[in-house]
């Protein structure tokens, strides 16, 4: 909770000014008892109405003015919760924004989500409560009994046995409910994770008619949800009618004492009121407890949920020693006895794998679904670290360059396509920040998508809808290539970018490509496309089987043969 509070720090100068603010509101409820029984004592029980009406004003005066600052303070609290709110957000969102690919693996999105949105909200409120009642809630009950025992020690006893059970009873009662609470964060991740999962795969659950199957599935967890929350607001709600009874009990036996002491003169009857009146004050402090409890509870289980996200140690941070100017000149991509393992897995995925893909050259990797294709290319802009081996770029390990250097002259067109909301230009100048319009039409063009963005209703400007919902899936890959295009990369990654282009498309952007004079790799399942690379690397089960040309691969390699036949028919000529 601690970590996570130094992010206030900034506020500082705002939060004195808010408790300041609320000690003035304190003092002036902790001085009113004393002047009630001022009023009673020496002005309605002596008959002297001039001491009524004087303490009376400085009752209403003092009033205005708890009021006034009440209001200020309300302000100030706003002020430090919405900033510091923001503050925690970006920090986060900057956490997230450095993970590894393997970090991502120990957070599921929905969680993330909700860890950046509601567990920040709650932190967020719990600042702006206390500077606004948190802490006058403790100060009240401390203090005012300190007054109690200042106004008649002997009748004031009670509260010295009474507040401190009571306290503990709440401490006890926090943890319980922090337990809880975590347990309230962990069912809200799980309905947004089905809320995720279905919107992000609508149209398959109403192609296969599986929305009734979701409802279910989304009641389950919301009833969860709900359940936990009831059960949680239950456990912690038990703490406000034992706080009564306790209190009231008190109460009573100061007003029995009192009512005694008053009969042989040992007390006034001003001072059994100012008593009573603090011992209702200190219960309407201690039941604001359980309204904070409640919150506190929640906010230390967010707490601890943000803390986990901000502790985590990107596992790709670059080295100190390596000369961060270091950038990738010609492209020429080697690969040394490579291994490699998808974190918390139990076997390597690429076992093995070398070969070199000269400047320029147009490599395929080709192999059965899950034979380590996507793998492969992922290590080459390090997306994830080899776990033996080198992948050297121009002769230099990936590891001993600058993250955002090499990346810079990488184009990666990953296998599921992403279009961000916005324009069709501004999906295209993703990939270069400062493109100009002549820069994104040639990159529409060399991915082939310049004619088709012509037709759209507005060009350029046309509205990309959520996920790109208004193209068909070979116009996004086709945009997506022409993001990788537009920084005229040294390297270019298209991983089954091709997919859903027909041969003819295909084979014009493979001829656009050509004027880029990048190191390409395309992996594909596709036969057809593969040979028309300068090298083919052919992966079976995470080894790399065989490499050269489709000629030389057609001559030696039986997997590859059979691979050909299969795709393109025992009648078709395979030597190029
Ligand atoms: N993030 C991950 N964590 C753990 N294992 C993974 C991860 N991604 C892929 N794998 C595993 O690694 C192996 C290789 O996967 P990869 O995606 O590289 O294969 P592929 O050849 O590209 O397959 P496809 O052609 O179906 O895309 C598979 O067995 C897969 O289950």
């Amino acid at each position: 909770m601690f970590g996570v509070l130094s992010y206030l720090k900034p506020y500082t100068k705002w939060m004195i000014l808010a408790w300041g603010l609320m000690l003035i509101e304190l003092a002036v409820e902790l001085w009113h008892p004393l002047l009630m029984a001022k009023i009673i004592d020496d002005g309605i029980l002596q008959h002297d109405f001039s001491v009524v009406w004087k303490w009376g004003a400085v009752m209403m005066g003092t009033s205005l003015i708890a009021f006034m600052a009440g209001i200020a303070n309300s302000f100030a609290a706003a002020h430090v919760g919405q900033n510091y709110g923001f503050a925690l957000r970006n920090r986060l969102f900057e956490k997230v924004q450095s993970f590894s690919f393997a970090n991502f693996n120990q957070f599921p999105t929905s969680s993330l989500i909700t860890r950046m949105t509601n567990d920040v909200t709650q932190i967020q409120n719990t600042v702006f409560m206390s500077l606004r009642i948190m802490l006058r809630a403790p100060l009240l009950v401390l203090f005012g009994t300190v007054m109690a025992l200042y106004v008649h020690f002997k009748l004031a006893l009670i509260f010295v046995f009474t507040v401190p059970i009571l306290l503990l009873f709440l401490i006890w009662m926090m943890n319980k409910g922090m337990a809880l609470f975590k347990m309230v964060q962990q069912k809200l991740d799980e309905v947004n994770e089905v809320m995720r999962e279905n919107l992000a795969g609508m149209k398959l659950i109403k192609a296969l008619m599986r929305g009734e199957h979701e409802q279910r599935r989304f009641i389950k967890a919301n009833e969860d949800l709900m359940n936990r929350t009831v059960q949680s607001l239950q456990v912690m709600e038990l703490s406000m009618p034992v706080l009564l009874f306790v209190m009231n009990a008190g109460i009573i036996v100061i007003l029995s004492f009192g009512n005694m002491s008053i009969q042989i003169g040992s007390a006034k009857a001003g001072e059994v009121v100012a008593i009573v009146n603090y011992a209702t004050r200190i219960t309407s402090a201690l039941s604001i407890f359980t309204l904070i409890l409640i919150v506190f509870s929640r906010a230390k289980a967010s707490a601890q949920r943000i803390s986990e996200v901000l502790a985590v140690n990107s596992d790709l941070s670059d080295r100190e020693e390596i000369n961060h100017k270091t950038t990738v000149k010609e492209g020429k991509v080697v690969f040394e006895n490579v291994y490699f393992q998808y974190p918390n897995t139990h076997a390597p995925v690429l076992k093995n794998i070398s070969f070199i893909a000269h400047p320029g050259e147009t490599i395929a990797i080709l192999g059965a679904t899950g034979s380590g294709k996507s793998s492969l290319l992922q290590l080459i802009p390090r997306l994830y670290d080899v776990n033996k081996g080198r992948v050297l770029l121009d002769g230099i390990d990936v590891r001993d360059m600058n993250q955002e250097m090499l990346r810079k002259e990488i184009g990666f067109v990953p296998q599921e396509v992403l279009l961000f909301s916005g324009t069709v230009k501004e999906n295209i100048a993703f990939g270069k920040e400062d493109a100009s319009m002549e820069e994104i039409m040639e990159a529409a063009k060399h991915a082939q998508i310049h004619e088709t963005i012509m037709k759209l209703p507005n060009g350029y400007d046309t509205i990309v809808g959520q996920k790109g919902v208004n193209l068909s899936g070979g116009q996004k890959q086709r945009l997506s290539i022409a993001r990788a295009l537009i920084r005229k990369p040294k390297i270019l990654l298209l991983d089954d970018s091709t997919s859903a282009l027909d041969l003819k498309t295909e084979a014009e952007l493979f001829k656009a490509l050509k004027s880029y004079t990048c190191t390409t790799f395309i992996v594909t399942q596709k036969v057809s496309t593969a040979m028309k690379a300068d090298t083919i690397l052919l992966l079976d089960d995470g080894g790399l089987l065989a490499k050269g040309n489709h000629e030389c691969l057609w001559k030696s390699c039986a997997l590859y043969q059979k691979i050909v036949q299969s795709q393109l028919g025992s009648e078709e000529i395979y030597i190029c």
